[in-house]
């Protein structure tokens, strides 16, 4: 059982309520002239990942005393829980082991008294042989022709993550064009349709429970317009495979068992892309690629199991993260990749953060009377400087940004690689200096603006600054370095999540939606007016069912 502690009643939290109003009103640039040690006290190189975080608003003591917060908050036993398949998802019963799916070692895991390793190897030694055989083209479509496309069909954590991997990875990709259909709306799976051909098109049908609506409606879709290319009942076999939890499920849509590649309830769906729902991953990138992405992220977990606390990464960016969403009252955290091929980095952890951590019940199941899990957000730079920039630089909201680059770029055209990191460093020495009214008066004199012009415009062109940043510059996005980067922000997720109080494997929030879907659907399969619901909704309903004709 995880801890049950209030952590805004432990002694370290005390401490940092009156540490807060010692800091608050220093100035990053003035921290980083009294103390030329700064990068080398707030830095860590782990592999090669540096994750500088000096940029924060932070001096020794914040550090010591949010190291005394984690371990007051037990986090220590609540790491060992997790790793050893505790069923530390309590209010489902069940163990968090994604770590498991690429671990390394030979020791036995147990859950519920049985290893589970055995067969986390087997279904890993099945996507390798299946992959290599679709990949090399021995895996034939029902006309005899090899496999071009693949369309993986799933939603939430069997499409983002996948998603998210195969994009970032674009550089190891081979042959195989891979698609991905997620949306109910049917424009999604026709707009995906148009684009492949029946005879070389293999689906893959990405849901653990094997019953989420949107995944089911398009799987349909899918197999109704194989066969109405003529292809007969058993060409479904060698065109679509499931990637589930649900053998039942899986047969009854009339997948062959022998084509599903199984994972656990062990495995949260936004914690799965290291499972079964990897297939398009190893599929569009090679297992050998696939395997490395796991060694990666392993090494991140060993860093969190092993590094001291001081000096460990994860522990580190999530108890930043609490210092400002509970401190600072930031609402929100921004992420920002200067890396073109990690362009649904930031969508992928916002299912990844706001999905574990957005909740106000506690591990008691009391309401808290603090704040939980920020709003996660992002764009590639450098497109958000031209966007939203603005408002972290000179709005009235904290924005907390993780900056995130490669050294090296897959694409070494002329100067771009250049200019984009100039941008990057240039970023986060921008927010964290600003620019004070003497520079921008000295500057428009230098312009040539007049006495009068100066003092109608510096107020405009101040910038206060101050504004915090942490940066991982990464050598490469190699499959080993994503790895390690996605398994350090799932482990910061946990760490908030422990400190919280909060069980983050559950996700009951998304339920009610659909459960009201559920009964809305047969209202709108006739033309009845309806007067069921509030006011409001039976006006929406009535007005679709007179427009929709
Ligand atoms: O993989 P499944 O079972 O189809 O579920 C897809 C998604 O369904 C959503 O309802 C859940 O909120 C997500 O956590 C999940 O990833």
């Amino acid at each position: 059982m995880l801890p049950r502690i209030d952590f805004t009643e432990t002694q370290a939290y005390n401490y940092l309520s009156s540490h807060f109003i010692d800091i608050a009103p220093k100035h990053l640039s003035d921290l980083f002239q009294k103390d030329p040690q700064r990068f080398e006290k707030f830095s860590i190189t782990f592999g090669d990942l540096l994750f500088d975080y000096s940029k924060n608003r932070i001096n020794e003591t914040t550090k010591v005393l949010l190291l005394q917060l984690a371990r007051e908050c037990k986090l220590e036993d609540a790491i060992s829980a997790m790793f050893s398949g505790e069923p530390i998802n309590e209010t489902e019963n069940r163990a968090v082991l994604h770590t498991a799916l690429r671990k390394q070692d030979n020791a036995p895991l147990l859950v519920d008294g049985k290893d589970i390793m055995p067969e986390v190897k087997a279904v890993r030694a099945k996507m390798r042989d299946f992959s290599q055989r679709v990949i090399n083209g021995d895996w034939k479509g029902h006309t005899g022709r090899a496999i071009t496309d693949v369309v993986n069909v799933g939603i939430g954590g069997s499409d983002l993550g996948p998603v998210m991997v195969t994009e970032a990875l674009k550089p190891y990709k081979n042959h195989l064009n891979i698609h991905f259909v997620s949306n109910v709306d049917g424009t999604h799976i026709a707009e995906t349709l148009k684009r492949v051909d029946p005879e070389t098109t293999l689906f893959l049908i990405a849901s653990k429970t094997f019953t989420t609506q949107e995944t089911m409606a398009n799987a349909h879709t899918a197999r109704q317009w194989l066969l109405d290319s003529g292809a007969g009942r058993d060409a479904v076999a060698k065109h679509f495979v499931a990637l589930s939890t649900n053998a039942k499920a899986v047969a009854e849509f009339g997948i062959d068992t022998q084509n599903m590649f199984e994972f656990w309830d062990w495995v949260g769906g936004r914690y799965s892309l290291w499972s079964a729902i990897g297939l398009s991953i190893a599929l569009s990138i090679g297992f050998e690629n696939f395997e490395q992405l796991l060694q990666g992220a392993y090494a991140t977990d060993q860093h969190f199991q092993q590094t001291p606390f001081e000096e460990n990464t994860p522990v580190i960016m999530a108890l930043l993260g609490i210092w400002y969403n509970n401190f600072f009252d930031a609402e929100t955290h921004a992420i920002l990749p200067y890396d073109q091929y990690l362009h649904r980095f930031a969508a992928y952890f916002q299912q990844g953060d706001m999905e574990s951590n957005g909740k106000y019940v506690d591990r008691n199941g009391d309401p808290v009377d603090y704040q939980t899990g920020p709003i996660i957000w992002g764009e590639p730079g450098t497109n958000g400087q031209h966007a939203f920039y603005q408002l972290i630089h000179q709005g009235t909201k904290l924005i907390p940004c993780d900056f995130i680059a490669p050294a090296q770029t897959h694409n070494a055209i002329g100067e771009h690689h250049t200019l984009l990191l100039s941008n990057f460093f240039a970023q986060t020495e921008a927010l964290m200096n600003g620019k004070d009214e003497s520079e921008v008066i000295a500057e428009l004199a230098a312009s040539g603006k007049t006495d009068e012009e100066i003092t109608r415009l510096k107020t405009f062109k101040v910038f206060e600054g101050n504004r915090p940043s942490s940066s991982f510059l990464i050598k490469k996005i190699t499959p080993y370095t994503l790895g390690s980067l996605i398994a350090l922000y799932e482990h910061k997720i946990f760490v908030q999540g422990i400190i919280w109080n909060i069980f983050s494997f559950d996700q009951w929030g998304v339920e009610l939606g659909k459960q009201l879907a559920g009964k809305i659907l047969p209202e709108l399969r006739n033309d009845n007016a309806i007067s069921t619901h509030d006011a409001s909704t039976n006006g929406l309903i009535n007005q679709y069912k007179a427009w929709r004709q």
